[in-house]
C-alpha cells in the first residue's frame, strides 16, 4: 500500500444468504480526500461501510488501513485506530449536554487506568485537560459556542447533526465514516454540512469516506466517487465524470428519486 493510501479494499465480497450484497469490490481511499460512495438503493453502499467500520465481516477479500490489516481488528478496537463514524439515525446521549456528549465521545483517548482514576492522579487530570480542550477546539470549528451547554434533546434536528459530526471529531479520526450526513436535513442546512465537511478535511487533514444520496453535497464536496449498483463498481472518478457516466445514469433510471436528484444537480 502506498504511503498516500490511507485505506484499501481488495476485492471484498459480502454474501447474505442468496444475496451477493457486494462482488469483488476493490478501491484505495487517498489521505486527505472526500471520497463518496453513490449508487442506488440495494447497491451495496451501506454494506461496504459496516464492513469498514467492522459491523461485517466480507465473505472474501481484504481491506488494510494505515499499514495494517483492518479484518485482524475487532469492532471495539476500531476507535482506537483512529475510525471515527456517524450514523445515518443520529445517536447522542438525549438528556446530556453537548460538552458533554464531545466528553464522552473521547473517552477512546483515556490512557489512564483504573485505579488512577480512582485516586484522580495527575495522569487522569492531564487526560482530563487534554479533552476538555479537544471539545472546545472541536466546538469552536463547528461553531457551537452558543449551544456548548444545551441539552442535545432540546436542539433542532439539524444542529444535532453538527454535535454528532463534533463528538465523531473529539475522538481525532485519521479516517470520519460519514452516513449520509444530508438525511432529514433541509437544503440550506445540507449547504452548511458540505461547509463543514470541507472544513475537517481542509483544516483538519481529516480523511473522509462517506455514503451519500444528495448528489448537490456530493459534488460540492467529494474529491473522488465510487459509484455502485447491484454490489458491482459501476464508475469511479471525478464527481462530473461519475455522475455523467452512461453506466450511473442508466443504473439510476431504475430509481426515480435518485434521478429526481441527479437531474437538480444537473440543473
Ligand atoms: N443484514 C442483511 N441481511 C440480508 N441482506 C442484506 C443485509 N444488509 C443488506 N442486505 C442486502 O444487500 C443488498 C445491498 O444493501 P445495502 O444496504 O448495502 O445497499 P445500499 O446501497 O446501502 O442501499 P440504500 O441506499 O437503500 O441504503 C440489498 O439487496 C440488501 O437487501
Amino acid at each position: 500500500m502506498s504511503s498516500g493510501v490511507l485505506l484499501s479494499a481488495r476485492d471484498i465480497s459480502v454474501r447474505f444468504g442468496g444475496v451477493l450484497a457486494v462482488n469483488k469490490v476493490s478501491f484505495d481511499v487517498h489521505r486527505g480526500e472526500v471520497f463518496t460512495l453513490i449508487g442506488p438503493n440495494g447497491a451495496g453502499k451501506t454494506t461496504v461501510f459496516n464492513l469498514i467500520s467492522r459491523i461485517y465481516t466480507p465473505t472474501s477479500g481484504s481491506i488494510e488501513y494505515d499499514g495494517t490489516p483492518l479484518l485482524a481488528h475487532a469492532p471495539h478496537e476500531i476507535a482506537q485506530l483512529g475510525i471515527a463514524r456517524t450514523f445515518q439515525n443520529i445517536e447522542l446521549f438525549e438528556h446530556a449536554t453537548v460538552l458533554q456528549n464531545l466528553l464522552i465521545g473521547r473517552h477512546v483517548h483515556r490512557e489512564t487506568g483504573f485505579w488512577s482514576q480512582l485516586f484522580f492522579t495527575r495522569a487522569t487530570r492531564d487526560a482530563e485537560v487534554r479533552a476538555r480542550h479537544k471539545a472546545e477546539e472541536v466546538i469552536e470549528l463547528l461553531e457551537l459556542q452558543k449551544h456548548r451547554d444545551s441539552l442535545v434533546a432540546g436542539l433542532p434536528y439539524g444542529v444535532r447533526k453538527v454535535v454528532e459530526l463534533a463528538r465523531a471529531l473529539c475522538t481525532e479520526p485519521k479516517l470520519l465514516l460519514l452516513d449520509e450526513p444530508s438525511s432529514g436535513l433541509n437544503v440550506e442546512e445540507t449547504d452548511d454540512m458540505a461547509f463543514w465537511i470541507r472544513d475537517i478535511r481542509d483544516e483538519l487533514g481529516v480523511t473522509v469516506l462517506m455514503v451519500e444520496h444528495d448528489m448537490a453535497l456530493v459534488s460540492k464536496v467529494s474529491d473522488r466517487v465510487l459509484a455502485m449498483n447491484q454490489g458491482e463498481v459501476l464508475a469511479l472518478g471525478s464527481p462530473s465524470e461519475v455522475q455523467s457516466h452512461p453506466g450511473v445514469v442508466e443504473a439510476y433510471l431504475g430509481s426515480a428519486g435518485d434521478v429526481e436528484s441527479l437531474r437538480r444537480k444537473a440543473a
